[in-house]
C-alpha cells in the first residue's frame, strides 16, 4: 500500500496524513476548497515542524516528509490510490456520499475505502459502495501522530483480506498499536470516553464544581493528562455532540444523550480550541 489518499484534512486528516508520510508512503490530500486545504497544509506543516523541534525527526526527515505529501480539491486524482481514509466532518450523509464518490474515482480493484469515524457504522458507509467487502473502519486518536492506538472495525461485510491488510498496514507500516472492535457506534474508546464527557460536562452545567476543578481532580487525581472539559475542547465539540447523538441513536441509553449545554455550545460555534473558544478560551 504505497500510495495513500486522505479525504479531509482537520485536524485528524492533517495528523493522519502526517502519521503516513511520515512512514514513508505517498499521500495525497484532498479538502473542499483551496482555503481549507491550506489551513490544513498549514496544520501539517507546522505539526512536522513541532516533531522536528522536539528531537522526533531530523530536518531532512521533516523536508523528506513534506516531499511524500501532495494537495488536491479535486478527488478525481484518488484514482490510483491503494488507501483512502475519509477523515471528514462526522456526519453520516456527508460520509455516504463521499464513499459513493471514491467508490467511483478509486479504480484499483484491490483498493481500501477506510473511514476514520468514531461513531458512525461502518456497514453504512460499506454499502453505500459496490465493494462493501473493501471498506473497514480505521480510527486513528488525537493527536494521531502522538497516540499509538488505532482502533481497527471490520463491517458485517468486511472481508478477511482486507482486515489482513489494514492490520499490517496499522501495525507494520504505520508503528501503532491496533485493537479490533465489532461495528457499534463508539466501539471501545468512545463507547468508554464519551459517557465520561458527557457526565463532566453536566457536572459543570448542574454547578457541582469549576471546569478547572472538574479538570484538576482528573489530572491531579487520577493523572489523566488533561481534563475531561480540556479534553472536549481539543476533540471539537461538535464531534463530541455528533458522537453522542450517533452512539445514543443506536443504543438509546440516556448517558448517551448530549447535554443541553453541549448542544448550545455547538449552536453558537463555540466548538472548542479549533474555534478559538469552548469551556475554555485559546
Ligand atoms: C474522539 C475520538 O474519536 C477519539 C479520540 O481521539 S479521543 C481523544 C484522545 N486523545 C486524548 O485523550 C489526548 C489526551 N491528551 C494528551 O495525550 C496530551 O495532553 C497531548 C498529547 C494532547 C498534549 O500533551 P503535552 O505534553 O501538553 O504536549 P506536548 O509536550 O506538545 O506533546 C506531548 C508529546 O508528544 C510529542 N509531540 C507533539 N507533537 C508531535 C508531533 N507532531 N509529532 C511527534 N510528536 C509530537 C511531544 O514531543 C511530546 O513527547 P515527549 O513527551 O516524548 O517529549
Ligand atoms: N477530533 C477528534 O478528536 C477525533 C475525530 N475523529 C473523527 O475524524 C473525523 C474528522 O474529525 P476532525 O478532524 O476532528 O474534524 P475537523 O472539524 O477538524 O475537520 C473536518 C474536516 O473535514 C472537511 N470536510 C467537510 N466536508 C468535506 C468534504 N465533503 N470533503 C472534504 N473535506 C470535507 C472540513 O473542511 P471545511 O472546514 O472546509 O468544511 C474539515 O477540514 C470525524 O469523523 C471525527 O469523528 C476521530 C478521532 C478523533
Amino acid at each position: 500500500m504505497a500510495r495513500v489518499g486522505v479525504v479531509g484534512c482537520g485536524q485528524m486528516g492533517a495528523g493522519i496524513a502526517e502519521v503516513c508520510a511520515r512512514s514513508g508512503l505517498d499521500v495525497k490530500v484532498a479538502e473542499t476548497t483551496g482555503e481549507a486545504l491550506e489551513l490544513g497544509r498549514t496544520r501539517l506543516t507546522n505539526s512536522l515542524g513541532k516533531a522536528a523541534e522536539r528531537g522526533k525527526m531530523t530536518e531532512e526527515e521533516r523536508d523528506a516528509t513534506l516531499a511524500r505529501l501532495s494537495f488536491t480539491t479535486d478527488l478525481g486524482e484518488f484514482a490510483d490510490r491503494d488507501l483512502v481514509i475519509e477523515a471528514v466532518v462526522e456526519n453520516e450523509q456527508v460520509k455516504t456520499e463521499i464513499f459513493q464518490v471514491l467508490d467511483q474515482v478509486v479504480t484499483r480493484p484491490d483498493a481500501i475505502l477506510a473511514s476514520n469515524t468514531s461513531s458512525i457504522p461502518l456497514v453504512k458507509l460499506a454499502v453505500a459502495t459496490s465493494r462493501p467487502d473493501r471498506v473497514i473502519g480505521i480510527h486513528f486518536f488525537n493527536p494521531a501522530p502522538v497516540q499509538e492506538l488505532v482502533e481497527l472495525i471490520p463491517a458485517l461485510t468486511t472481508g478477511e483480506e482486507t482486515i489482513k491488510r489494514a492490520q499490517a498496514l496499522v501495525g507494520k507500516v504505520l508503528g501503532k498499536h491496533a485493537i479490533r472492535a465489532q461495528d457499534r457506534s463508539g466501539f471501545v474508546v468512545n463507547a468508554l470516553l464519551i459517557p465520561y464527557l458527557l457526565s463532566a460536562i453536566r457536572m459543570f452545567e448542574s454547578g457541582i464544581a469549576s471546569r478547572e476543578d472538574i479538570d484538576n481532580g482528573m489530572e491531579m487525581g487520577c493523572a489523566h493528562p488533561m481534563g475531561p472539559l480540556k479534553l472536549a475542547d481539543l476533540i471539537g465539540l461538535d464531534t463530541v455532540a455528533s458522537v453522542a447523538d450517533s452512539m445514543y441513536a443506536e443504543y438509546k441509553e440516556p448517558l448517551y444523550a448530549a447535554p443541553p449545554l453541549l448542544q448550545r455550545m455547538v449552536d453558537a460555534g463555540r466548538l472548542g480550541r479549533k474555534t478559538g473558544s469552548g469551556f475554555y478560551t485559546y
